[in-house]
């Protein structure tokens, strides 16, 4: 059975989020960031949690494996069903990261964020001195997160085969930059259609303007709920 396409709830405050969410009838998977999160707090959290929704919180924390640790722990107080750290902050930091969620009793899964969708290989090259290509730079971040027992990553839909091929079925590809081929494509690079990351082995794609900024939210859900193939 395939995820649900989890919605990004890019909004300012609780009452955009609830006059987003008033028209769905079903209980959805959303994905709070940090621009939601860090002007809202945890009471933010349960109030979506109150409504039934599930809850992937996107902070990508990165910082030496003390700190990230211990700010794990307090996110693990939270009732939340999914978090992330960045990859770049290595194998050593995201052990920690786990070590933290782990001691706090939560069961999220964790996962890391390798390459920006919004990031091209050529800036990759470029701007982060990293001189391989995309789709090795994402493997290797991947293999490090596996190595550390996190369940999965964030790629783009268009590196979830190889990470499929690598590091098996069961290893998390979180995958933003879903447009269909109408939407503009904004600020991100590497898109892909809902289609497209289902036939390429995403096991979750994530939402945002596609839907949120639609006029009719709901019915593009649907289109979008239909295309990636979520049965229930
Ligand atoms: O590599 C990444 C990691 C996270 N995101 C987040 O996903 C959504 C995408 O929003 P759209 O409006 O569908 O572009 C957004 O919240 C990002 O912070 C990502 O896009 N790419």
């Amino acid at each position: 059975m395939m995820t649900k396409p989890i919605i990004a709830l890019d909004f300012k405050n609780m009452t955009e989020v609830t006059d987003f969410l008033a028209p769905f009838d079903e209980a959805l998977f959303v994905k709070v960031g940090m621009e939601l999160y860090l002007q809202n707090g945890p009471a933010l959290i349960k109030e979506i949690r109150a409504m039934e929704h599930e809850i992937f919180l996107d902070l990508k924390l990165h910082d030496i494996p003390n700190t990230v640790k211990q700010a794990m722990y307090g996110l693990g107080g939270l009732d939340i069903q999914m978090t992330n750290v960045h990859a770049a902050g290595g194998c050593t930091m995201m052990t920690a990261a786990l070590d933290g969620l782990r001691a706090a009793g939560s069961e999220a899964a964790l996962i890391a964020v390798t390459q920006l969708t919004s990031t091209s290989e050529e800036q990759m090259q470029r701007e982060q001195l990293i001189q391989v290509s995309m789709n090795d730079s994402i493997l290797h971040y991947a293999e490090t997160a596996q190595q550390a027992g996190l369940d999965g990553i964030v790629c783009s839909a268009h590196e979830s085969r190889i990470i499929t091929d690598k590091l098996g079925t069961s290893f998390l590809k979180v995958t933003p930059g879903i447009r269909t081929a109408e939407d503009a494509v904004g600020d991100q690079v590497r898109v892909a259609t809902p289609e497209y990351a289902r036939q390429n082995g995403s096991t979750h794609i994530v939402v945002g303007r596609a839907i949120t900024q639609d006029a009719d939210p709901v019915a593009k859900y649907q289109i979008i709920k239909k295309a990636w193939g979520t049965e229930c």
